[in-house]
């Protein structure tokens, strides 16, 4: 039985390909799967499966206990990868599996996955060639659409970028004033969904400069941490957690938050999909709005000219975001969470998906705001990501009384 690997860069049409696939339209090389029936395993399956379940009210996948919405990613995973097995197709396409799951989940469905090759033909489709299930035995490659065999690849050793060395990092005009330092306080943070202990006596500091990885296995709470300090999340109220010297929810808005920390992750992407240019897509960061809906001054698009220059975009600033790579798109969306200087910068998972070139190019960046601003960095991420140079780990690890936090 078959089992390809497809790998894709940053001129990879992935969406095009899968569509084409789906409707009959099938490489030569790979007309082994013309007439079989097939399945995707992919966000996008697992967001269309939420949205039907939210539309009809009716569980899909859901489990007595829990909604597929509310599951962590490594559950909302494990749950597709079941459902789609239960129903027994001839092959099933696995978009980037391993994006966003921990080692350990990521061990449990290559064993998963192994145990079925032996009756389904899977279609790897990865970024990362260190992702290439162990089972695989054909290869191919995906340039913009059009797919070639390639001979077989051990995992590349990406080169670790220093780019981005010509310019500074700009500064911005945005000014805040009256922020308290620890910018973020938690202190023996408990938190529960029902029975379901969550969080177990949490105490986190993150102070001015500070560059944090946020890590742990899927389910372990980072999500959960996160959406205490930057969603509206009702169970950060009576407890002990404090935003620039305020205790959360004692007046100030979810808003008066948001405006304080820049925020990047990759479904955000998404929301950009109309006819924006780089050019004001970083703009519209300044400015915390999706579009661009005031003139900007002349002061903002210095500041703006200053992180085109930084990000070698300055000759294509007005081609349209949508029609830049994903690599690309990555890196404009990481500056714009930045372009503010915000006292806070989080980033969820910025390099899931990403390619192993690209990625270096993200770590690269984020190292640079490190070392040039005094912006506290979160960056949330299951990979030790090659390269990144975080000064602290907070690390969840779970157990029955809720993930308890080490330092490292
Ligand atoms: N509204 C909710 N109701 C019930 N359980 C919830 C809810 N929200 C989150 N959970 C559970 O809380 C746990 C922690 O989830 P969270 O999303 O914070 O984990 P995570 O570390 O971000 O995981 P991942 O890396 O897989 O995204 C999970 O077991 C999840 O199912």
């Amino acid at each position: 039985m078959n089992h390809w690997v497809i790998y894709l860069d940053n001129n990879s049409d992935k969406k095009g390909f899968i569509k084409d696939f789906q409707r009959g339209i099938i490489p030569l090389d790979l007309k082994e799967f013309n007439d079989k029936t097939g399945s995707l395993f992919s966000a996008f399956t697992l967001d269309k499966l939420i949205d039907e379940e939210d539309k009809h009210d009716r569980k899909i996948i859901s489990s007595e206990h829990q909604a597929l919405e509310t599951m962590s990613s490594g559950e909302q995973k494990r749950a597709l990868l079941h459902y789609l097995l239960s129903e027994k197709p001839d092959f099933i396409i696995l978009d980037n599996p391993f994006d966003n799951l921990d080692i350990e989940f990521q061990e449990a469905l290559k064993t998963i996955l192994k145990d079925h090759s032996k009756h389904i033909s899977f279609i790897q489709l990865a970024s990362r060639k260190s992702d290439t299930l162990s089972f695989i035995n054909c290869f191919g490659n995906l340039n913009k659409n059009i797919f070639a065999i390639t001979e077989s690849t051990s995992s590349n050793d990406y080169e670790i970028h220093s780019a981005f060395n010509a310019v500074s990092i700009p500064q911005s005009n945005t000014t805040y004033p009256n922020i308290e330092s620890p910018l973020i306080d938690f202190k023996n943070v408990s938190i529960s969904y029902g029975n379901k202990k969550i969080l177990n006596a949490i105490n986190w500091t993150v102070k001015k400069g500070d560059f944090w990885q946020l890590s742990g296995t899927n389910g372990s709470g980072k999500s959960t941490i996160l959406s205490m300090i930057f969603g509206d999340n009702p169970k950060a109220f009576g407890q002990e957690i404090y935003l620039f010297g305020n205790k959360k929810g004692s007046g100030e808005s979810v808003w008066d938050i948001k405006q304080k920390i820049g925020y990047y992750a990759p479904a955000m992407t998404l929301k950009f999909n109309g006819k924006h240019s780089i050019e004001n897509m970083l703009i519209s960061g300044l400015n915390d709005s999706v579009g661009l809906y005031t003139i900007p001054t002349e002061l903002q698009k210095r500041v703006i000219k200053q992180w085109l220059l930084l990000l070698d975009l300055y000759p294509i600033k007005n081609k349209y975001f949508n029609t830049l790579s994903t690599g690309q798109q990555r890196l404009v969306m990481t500056a714009r969470a930045m372009v503010k200087r915000p006292p806070i910068l989080i980033l969820d998972e910025p390099t899931a998906g990403m390619d192993d070139e690209s990625a270096s190019l993200l770590v690269s960046l984020v190292n640079k705001f490190a070392n040039e601003t005094d912006t506290a960095i979160i960056f949330v991420s299951h990979r030790k990501e090659k390269g990144l140079k975080p000064k602290q780990t907070l690390d969840l690890i779970p157990s029955e009384h809720g993930s308890s936090g080490i330092f490292k």
